[in-house]
């Protein structure tokens, strides 16, 4: 890549842990990266303060009022920043000609046609909104294949992966050699817990997760253990895999991302500190290598690596994920989106702890998987899926 013409990147998202990571790694390289638009839902306090130090062409906020808000601060303060907002708004930086890089990192399902948008149009695509292809795996892959988009995965486990796999590797995992790809788990704040344990935990421990810092949604997963089996189904798509060649492995440390192995018995693994500024320091210079602002790991320190396998009994999200992907259709898109209601309302206190897999399950029970063929569908099967799980919530 030359350094004569900086990419222009979008940062959806931009006001989250991943996206506020982003922004540190670009600030890193002004001469390589220029930021195009800043995107948040609510945070209007939290964009301005971007919007000063990124200086981007567009920002995005969800209601008209904040977006007011906004271009008031922004021509206060001499920024010539253009505000827009609503869904609508997403698409188009997401979309723009004049975009070559787009950074999809809002979390859930609302990330979903921003994201595709994106990839039809052929960007190179930073995938960390690992919803928006559990939705809709068939159908975003199909779309990356027609337009040539660039997709990188950031989810640390996947781009661990991607690191460790041929450059080329579409086809088939076989094809290359590989037998298997090996998904660590860092088993969450409550690895080791029994289900007795579990009953009364509180959204405050359920976000205290051991070694990364990462927004409330995705926090909640990695304690369910439901965010391993969201990454499943998603290495799943991205390495043309099937289930039965994922293996989830609970690594406590978090040090080794992830592994693949080899027919001739090698295992690649990639390792690093458990700062996600790597794979996205990787997902926006690819192939290149630039500094992250993240330490060298230290072995000394970290001195030991522990493996155990994942307790699907405490945590049963893992498998209702396996299962729906084995199901297919709609039926992933149907467990993210009970899971979002039940995270939802496990946040809010309205769900205890494992009233999560019980809902994602019931919720499952109740909606008949279609194919998952165009994105009508798949919205629609989110919809339901969003009804039934209010409904269970209400019943209860
Ligand atoms: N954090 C991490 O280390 C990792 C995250 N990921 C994935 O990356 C994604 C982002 O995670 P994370 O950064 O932790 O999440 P955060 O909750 O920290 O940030 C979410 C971002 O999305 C915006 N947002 C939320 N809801 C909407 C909406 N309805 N419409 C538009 N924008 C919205 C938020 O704006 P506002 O601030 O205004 O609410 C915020 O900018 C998730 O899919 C997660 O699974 C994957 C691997 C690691
Ligand atoms: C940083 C990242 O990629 C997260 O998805 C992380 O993997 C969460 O950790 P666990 O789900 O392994 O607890
Ligand atoms: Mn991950």
């Amino acid at each position: 890549m030359s350094d004569a013409v900086p990419r222009r990147v979008s940062v959806l998202g931009a006001t989250g842990s991943i996206g506020t990571s982003t922004l540190d790694v670009i600030a890193r390289h002004p001469g390589r990266y220029r930021v195009h638009a800043l995107t948040a839902h609510r945070s209007r306090e939290a964009l301005l303060a971007l919007c000063r130090v990124h200086a981007p062409a567009l920002a995005v906020l969800d209601r008209e009022v904040d977006a007011a808000w906004l271009r008031e601060r922004l021509h206060e303060a001499g920024l010539a920043t253009e505000v827009r907002c609503g869904p609508e708004a997403l698409v188009e930086v997401s979309e723009a000609p004049e975009v070559d890089v787009v950074m999809a990192a809002i979390v859930g399902a609302a990330g979903l046609l921003p994201t595709l948008a994106s990839v039809r149009a052929g960007k190179r695509v930073l995938l960390a909104n690992k919803e928006a292809l559990v939705m809709s795996g068939a159908l975003f892959m199909e779309a990356v294949g027609r337009s040539g988009a660039t997709l990188l995965p950031i989810d640390s486990e996947h781009n661990a992966i991607y690191q460790c796999l041929p450059v080329e590797h579409r086809g088939g995992l076989a094809r290359h050699g590989v037998t298997q790809l090996l998904l660590t788990a860092s088993g969450g704040p409550f690895r080791g817990w029994t289900a007795g344990d579990l009953a009364a935990v509180t959204p405050a421990q359920a976000c205290a997760h051991p070694n990364w810092t990462m927004g409330r949604k995705i926090s909640v997963d990695s304690a369910t253990l439901m965010n391993k089996g969201l990454e499943l189904i998603e290495a799943c798509w991205l390495f043309d895999a099937r289930p039965d060649q994922v293996k989830v492995v609970v690594h406590p440390q978090s040090v080794i991302h992830s592994m693949a192995a080899y027919s001739d018995g090698s295992v690649l693994a990639q390792l690093g500190n458990p700062d996600m500024r790597t794979p996205i320091a990787y997902g926006l210079a690819w192939p290149e290598r630039i500094d992250a602002g993240v330490a060298a790991l230290d072995l000394f320190e970290v001195a030991r690596l522990d493996f155990e396998p994942p307790d699907e009994v405490a945590f049963p999200c893992l498998r209702l994920a396996r299962e729906a992907m084995a199901e297919g259709g709609t039926a992933p898109a149907v467990l993210n989106a009970a899971n979002e209601v039940a995270v939802e309302a496990f946040l809010a206190g309205r769900l205890g702890f494992a009233g999560i897999g019980e809902l994602v399950a019931r919720v499952r029970d109740a909606c008949p998987v279609e194919p998952a063929g165009e994105l009508a569908g798949i919205l629609d099967a989110d919809a339901r899926a969003r009804k039934e799980a209010v409904a269970c919530l209400t019943r209860r």
